[in-house]
């Protein structure tokens, strides 16, 4: 997608069209044009062959032609039309595949840092409805747009060979039936369509907040609120979608009543030059009914107005999820990763975007191959933000952070990631069973290695009532908090990655169970950088780094006396 492309209005739109496999949407466009040629052949003919059957109902020789051509159209428009049809779903999947590569390709190195603020829900509704609405770029928009040029075009023409009068009117209904009459629909319906549409993406996304949250809303006022929203946009909803229907009711008439109009110009018209004897009488049905069929060429028209716009919104969407900035980038030239899986991080100081005050200041920490460290400190320290630097969710402002001796913004990406196992305090758990939610830890994991990782955090009992493969609900529901912490955690155990990172791995067990999990994480040959608020069970493997809240604001440069280390590093047994 070039930058021209975003400047403009239509930019976006252009681009998803870029996407179209031209040959083959030719292809289908001329099949289509020739559909609607085929038809209006087919009613032309007809015409002519009623009127000679009528004046010479025995002489075959004139009769013959005429048979032979309706059956020639008749079965040539429903061979093309099927034809038309194949083709242009075919380019449609194409498209729809090439937007989905595109949208998922963008999306993936904005996770985690630069969609923290999205709510799923919204995104997966949007990317879900946006796609929908590409679909229709090719069969209602870009075709429908082609064909009534093209086929509109040649019937005019062709009108124009037996009447030129009848020929210019033809052009201005086949315009107003076109142009005018979806224009104006469209103009009655461009706030009815929004409406609708922002109706149904809030439905859908407050819908899906609703169900994942349903134990929350069921234990507060019991649903009532959610629900009420949920009605509030359905009502919405069909209160624009009524008035969309009535739009609609009168569009449909006035496509019923123009080509109405076109007979009757062309029985007028035809019929005195028939009376004049200046045109033969087999064309006066002829025209009549080439007029009434050639209307077909421009029926698509109605939805690609509408199609447009819906396109257009669903492009500047696609676009805007497309622009947002990754906040870490590869580097153009990365390094090779170094043999040493060191991690430093040398006066680094970092402040979330928009924050006031930083969230770690001129932080200094090491964590040499197999060391045990674990961050200590309040709520809201800083200390899950050391884990997300570490493994470069986000980039330091100051200073840097290094991996085997080289600043980790100089190494790929996916090079760093694949250093770290991340158990995160709230894992990732997907719907699903517990041997696919553990597989994603690589694809070389056994069944013996599940089997013995969740025995060891103490999740046999789990094991043994649901089964490797048992599902394990919506985003793992039908387990509890403690239980989904430690399936994240054995995610990780199981990762071959040198360095673990685990945030507050004991949050929701009891004493006993938490110890347990300390011990498992201290017998890991591996470094392991664990957050933790209980010292009390930090034995003597584990080297406490106390992380302190800085209590400066934000200020480009900072006073000597404000960039004072924050962090106490006390000695193995944390005093
Ligand atoms: N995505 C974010 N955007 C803006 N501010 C953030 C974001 N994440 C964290 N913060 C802020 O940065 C500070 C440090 O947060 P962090 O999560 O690292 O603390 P923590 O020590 O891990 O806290 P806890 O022990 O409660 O998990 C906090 O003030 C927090 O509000």
């Amino acid at each position: 997608m070039t930058s021209g492309a975003r400047d403009g209005r239509t930019g976006p739109t252009r681009a998803i069209l870029r996407l179209v496999d031209r040959r083959r949407a030719a292809l289908g466009v001329a099949l289509g044009a020739g559909t609607v040629l085929s038809g209006t052949a087919l009613l032309a003919v007809s015409g002519a062959l009623i009127t000679r059957a009528s004046q010479h109902p025995e002489d075959l020789f004139v009769l013959l032609p005429l048979i032979t051509s309706v059956r020639l159209f008749g079965i040539s428009r429903a061979a093309l039309r099927y034809a038309e049809r194949l083709v242009s779903h075919d380019v449609t999947l194409r498209l729809v595949g090439s937007v989905r590569d595109r949208l998922l390709r963008a999306l993936v190195p904005l996770a985690p840092a630069a969609l923290s603020g999205a709510r799923s829900g919204e995104l997966l509704g949007r990317i879900r409805a946006d796609v929908d609405e590409l679909q229709g770029a090719v069969v209602r928009l870009l075709a429908p747009a082609v064909v009534a040029l093209l086929a509109g075009g040649l019937a005019v023409a062709a009108v124009a060979l037996v009447s030129p009068g009848l020929a210019a009117v033809h052009a201005v209904l086949l315009t107003v039936l076109g142009v005018a009459v979806p224009l104006w629909t469209r103009h009655r319906s461009r706030h009815t369509v929004t409406a609708a549409a922002r109706a149904e993406e809030a439905f859908g996304s407050d819908l899906l907040d609703l169900v994942r949250g349903m134990a929350d809303h069921l234990s507060g006022d019991g649903g009532r609120t959610a629900t009420a929203t949920l009605r509030g946009h359905i009502a919405a909803q069909g209160e624009a979608e009524h008035a969309q229907a009535r739009t609609t009711r009168t569009a449909v008439l006035l496509r019923e009543l123009v080509p109405g109009v076109g007979v009757v110009a062309a029985l007028w018209l035809v019929g005195s030059d028939v009376a004049d004897g200046r045109t033969h009488p087999a064309l006066l049905a002829a025209a009549a009914l080439a007029v009434l069929g050639s209307f077909e060429a421009v029926a698509g028209l109605g939805a690609a107005w509408t199609t447009a716009e819906a396109v257009r919104a669903a492009a500047h969407r696609v676009q805007a999820l497309q622009d947002l900035r990754p906040a870490v980038t590869d580097p153009h030239d990365p390094q090779d990763l170094p043999p040493g899986t060191e991690l430093r991080l040398e006066h680094v100081t970092f402040t979330y975007p928009g924050a006031r005050r930083p969230a770690l200041l001129d932080l200094d920490l090491t964590v040499a191959p197999g060391d045990k460290v674990a961050l200590c400190g309040v709520s809201g320290a800083g200390k899950s933000t050391v884990l997300s630097l570490a493994m470069r969710s986000r980039d330091p402002d100051a200073g840097r952070v290094t991996l085997g001796g080289v600043d980790v913004r100089r190494l790929a990406l996916d090079d760093v990631r694949r250093q770290f196992a991340w158990a995160p305090q709230s894992p990732q758990v997907l719907g699903g069973t517990l041997a696919g939610n553990l597989r994603l830890a690589g694809d070389d994991v056994t069944d013996h290695d599940l089997t013995t990782v969740l025995v060891h955090l103490g999740l046999g009992d789990v094991l043994g009532a649901v089964g490797p493969d048992g599902w394990i609900g919506e985003s793992g529901d039908r387990l509890s908090a403690g239980e989904r912490a430690r399936l994240g955690l054995a995610r990780a155990l199981l990762s071959d990655a040198p360095v673990l990172l685990v945030d507050e791995p004991t949050a929701h067990l009891d004493r006993p169970l938490a110890a347990h999990v300390m011990r498992v994480l201290a017998a890991d040959p591996r470094s392991v950088l664990v957050v933790s608020h209980d010292t009390e069970l930090l034995d003597a493997t584990w080297r406490r780094v106390d992380v302190v809240r800085p209590l400066v604001d934000v200020d480009p440069a900072p006073a000597a006396g404000a960039r004072a280390p924050e962090v106490h590093v006390p000695d193995a047994h944390g005093t």
